[in-house]
């Protein structure tokens, strides 16, 4: 059995002067949901296509399902939905999956498996152009599907769908993931691969600057106290975190960094201190603002070393 899905080392691509993807090591491990996040331009698609095979690295390997991107061993056993899958309009669903199994050597009957796990069955026989956003997305999936891949490569799979149409493919993803399927996916949408990622890489200007899983990369969860007078609350929470990990909020509130544990010792010292308290919850930093802080802290840190 493979023990990792996917592995890179240092894997680089370069377009001319720019490198739009910068010595990036990752791995992507058996029946896991792994998340590639970035913003726009971080380099996630070219790196998705160099693990393809559909453009050579410029410095580094990338081994897929033990093999070296683009071999026969590889591509059979990789499904892959990038940049919008190219359907005919005019014929169905089914006869559209029909002409790439057969492009691929693939009987019809797997044709139908890959309708059904994408819940389209039922439409197979309408005119591609008659489906939705999210039932030409699904459709997309069910064309990686084809052959039962061990390694599905989704790039922005929500991209372009409605809130329905992504809650749809969130639920597609995590059934796919439940059957077995190892799924590696693009996103630029936080929110969405939180819920559903094992692991997560995040990717700003080309760097791997995180990979971990949400729980770890989000860090540990902090304390909310709401507390009156500020200052005694600021000066409490210090006392107790340490200088560096309290800081006041907009809402006069407090925030530590704190682990959810240490809440009763917050508000006897609060007490004691002779502060007036009226609330105090953990909370949890959002994937969100985490990337928005390493992603920031990344650029801050890579200005002077960026090229335009
Ligand atoms: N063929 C190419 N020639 C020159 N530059 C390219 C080429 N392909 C990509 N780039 C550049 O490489 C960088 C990374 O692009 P890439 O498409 O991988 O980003 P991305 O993270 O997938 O972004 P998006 O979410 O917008 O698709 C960008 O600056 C892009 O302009």
């Amino acid at each position: 059995m493979t023990t990792t899905i996917v592995t890179t080392d240092r894997l680089t691509k370069r377009y001319g002067d720019h490198v739009a993807v910068d010595d990036v090591s990752l791995t992507v491990r058996p029946g896991e949901v792994y998340g590639f996040l970035g913003p726009n331009g971080a380099g996630k698609t070219t790196t998705l296509r160099m693990l393809l095979g559909l453009i050579r690295p410029s410095g580094g390997t990338a081994t897929v399902l033990g093999h070296p991107p683009g071999a026969p061993a590889a591509v059979a056993e990789v499904g892959a939905l990038i940049e919008g899958p190219g359907f005919y309009p005019y014929l169905s669903g089914r006869d559209n999956l029909r002409v790439m199994a057969r492009y691929r050597r693939l009987g019809d009957e797997t044709v139908d498996t890959a309708l059904t796990r994408v819940d389209l069955h039922d439409r197979g026989d309408d005119a591609f152009s008659t489906y939705s956003l999210g039932m030409k997305q699904r459709l997309g999936v069910a064309c990686a599907l084809l052959g039962d891949p061990e390694l599905l490569i989704l790039d922005e799979p929500t991209n372009g769908l409605d809130p329905a149409g992504m809650a749809d493919m969130r639920a597609l993803i995590v059934a796919l993931a439940g059957q077995g399927q190892s799924v590696m996916l693009s996103s630029h949408m936080l929110s969405e691969v939180e819920e559903i990622c094992d692991r997560v890489g995040v990717i700003s200007g080309g760097r791997l600057i995180a990979e971990s899983t949400v729980s770890d990369i989000r860090g540990a969860s902090t304390l909310y106290v709401r507390a009156e007078p500020a200052d005694v609350a600021l000066a409490v929470a210090m006392q107790v975190g340490g200088d560096d990990a309290a800081r006041v909020l907009d809402d006069n509130g407090v925030r530590i960094e704190l682990d959810a544990g240490s809440a009763p010792q917050v508000v006897r010292a609060l007490v004691q201190a002779g502060a007036d308290v009226y609330e105090v919850r953990t909370s949890e930093r959002s994937l969100e603002e985490v990337f928005f802080e390493i992603t920031a802290e990344s650029i801050a840190g890579t200005t002077q070393g960026v090229s335009r």
